[in-house]
């Protein structure tokens, strides 16, 4: 962002979700640069205060911007053909044992350079950014060698680089065999713990390591040897686990000190405990639930009574949820897991932002020093962007203190 002082800016008489709940009583925001400078009932409010103050709306809906913790945007080719297989009766793990799914996306991955990911990446974060995004995670794991996982983590700082909006990059290496290490799983991790992860390390393009604990990826022992590396680099850790059977993969991530444990529709009490005590967030993936038509619900009501935050997230990639509107994912996250609106909101803002690590800043917040990354809306009340799904309903998007264009549809674009 350059540098034009900019003027301190004001939102009066707006309802307020703070990223935990809503305010009982209309409110007034001050932005200063790229802070929230103050928050203010309207009752106490002092006409003095908004001397000099630029007007930018008054009324409304506010929410923190929204924070999508888990998305695999990078990717090469479609995978339209395998959910008709899934259609006409596959399973998703049928799909990826015969050599499909995650592998079919890998071979188009390593086949496109990183000009022609970066511009397939593009409209699909434009996407998000267009339903309320301020924050996203982009994780690699299509490409399973060193310099293919390394383009798509420079694609996905390149899209930070270049599109209003802040970008965590999670380097995924350990997502699936690749085919040329067949008869050797250890082997590709030893690849991705000893050349991997410190190369990704050393040139700055991963701010965590995530892994895809289960029987059609990686063992519980192999997933933590990927963890003892990350730790080892400084690396954040974060798991995908418990998604299709329990090996305890979540226990693991949280011996480790994870940031998160995803999916974990089969989570167990054991699991529960490991990420209470480890202040693990549970990410909920309702779209993957949805589009692989899962029946097992994860354990949110024993999440809640231990009170582990719960993230929701869009997990945006081509094979087991390719959806790109995040506050859809408030609906079903409301629908298919019973969390309440309020939850959803809270997993989408401030428990999305601590599955990034982003707690100790305040992001996902809307208080006093923390980052102004806003989204004003077109709803009477917060609970209905979880309650209804419909698009259009963002009327301002804040990044970093600056209210940006709402980034239109070209119509032209190659979509999913
Ligand atoms: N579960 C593993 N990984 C991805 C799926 C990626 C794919 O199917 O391409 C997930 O989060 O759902
Ligand atoms: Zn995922």
């Amino acid at each position: 962002m350059t540098g034009t002082p900019q003027k301190r800016k004001l939102w009066r008489d707006v309802i307020l979700f703070d990223g935990v709940d809503t305010l009982p009583e209309p409110m007034a925001v001050m932005v200063e640069g790229d802070r929230i400078g103050r928050v203010v009932p309207m009752t106490e409010f002092d006409e003095a205060t908004a001397a000099g103050c630029e007007e930018m709306a008054r009324g409304g809906v506010m929410t923190p911007g929204l924070v999508d913790c888990h998305t695999h945007l990078v990717f090469g080719g479609s995978r339209a053909d395998e959910f008709e297989q899934r259609l006409e009766g596959a399973s998703y793990e049928e799909i990826a044992r015969a050599g499909g799914g995650i592998l079919s996306t890998v071979n188009a991955t390593r086949a496109a350079t990183e000009a022609e990911l970066f511009e397939a990446a593009r409209p699909r974060l434009e996407a998000l950014m267009r339903d309320g995004v301020t924050t996203v995670e982009i994780k690699s794991g299509y490409g399973l060698t060193v310099a293919d996982e390394l383009k798509m983590l420079r694609v996905a700082r390149r899209l930070g680089q270049e599109l209003p909006v802040r970008v965590v990059t999670t380097l995924l290496g350990a997502h699936a065999l690749p085919p040329e290490f067949r008869d050797d799983s250890d082997g590709y991790i030893d690849l991705v713990c000893n050349e991997m992860i410190p190369a990704a390390a050393t040139e700055g393009l991963a701010d965590a390591v995530d892994v895809f604990c289960e029987k059609i990826a990686f063992s519980v022992a192999q997933c933590e040897q990927v963890f003892a590396a990350a730790k080892a680099h400084g690396l954040s850790i974060k798991a995908h686990a418990e998604q299709l059977s329990n090996l305890g993969g979540s226990a693991a991530a949280a011996r480790f000190g994870a940031l998160s444990a995803d999916h974990i529709e089969f989570l167990d009490e054991a699991g529960v405990e490991a990420l209470r005590e480890a202040d693990s967030v549970a990410v909920l993936l309702p779209g993957a639930f949805h589009t692989l038509r899962e029946t097992r619900l994860p354990p949110i009501a024993a999440l809640r009574a231990a009170g582990v935050p719960m993230a929701v997230a869009t997990d945006a990639n081509p094979g087991s949820s390719p959806i790109f509107n995040p506050t859809l994912m408030l609906n079903f996250a409301c629908t298919l897991f019973r969390l309440t609106p309020r939850e959803a909101l809270a997993g989408m803002t401030a428990h999305g932002a601590r599955a990034l690590g982003f707690h100790e800043e305040r992001l996902g917040r809307i208080e006093e020093g923390a980052p102004a990354d806003l989204c004003l809306w077109h709803v009477d009340t917060p609970a209905a962007l979880a309650y209804a799904i419909q698009p259009g309903r963002l009327r301002q998007r804040v990044f970093a203190g600056r209210v940006c264009e709402l980034e239109r549809d070209e119509g032209e674009r190659r979509h999913v």
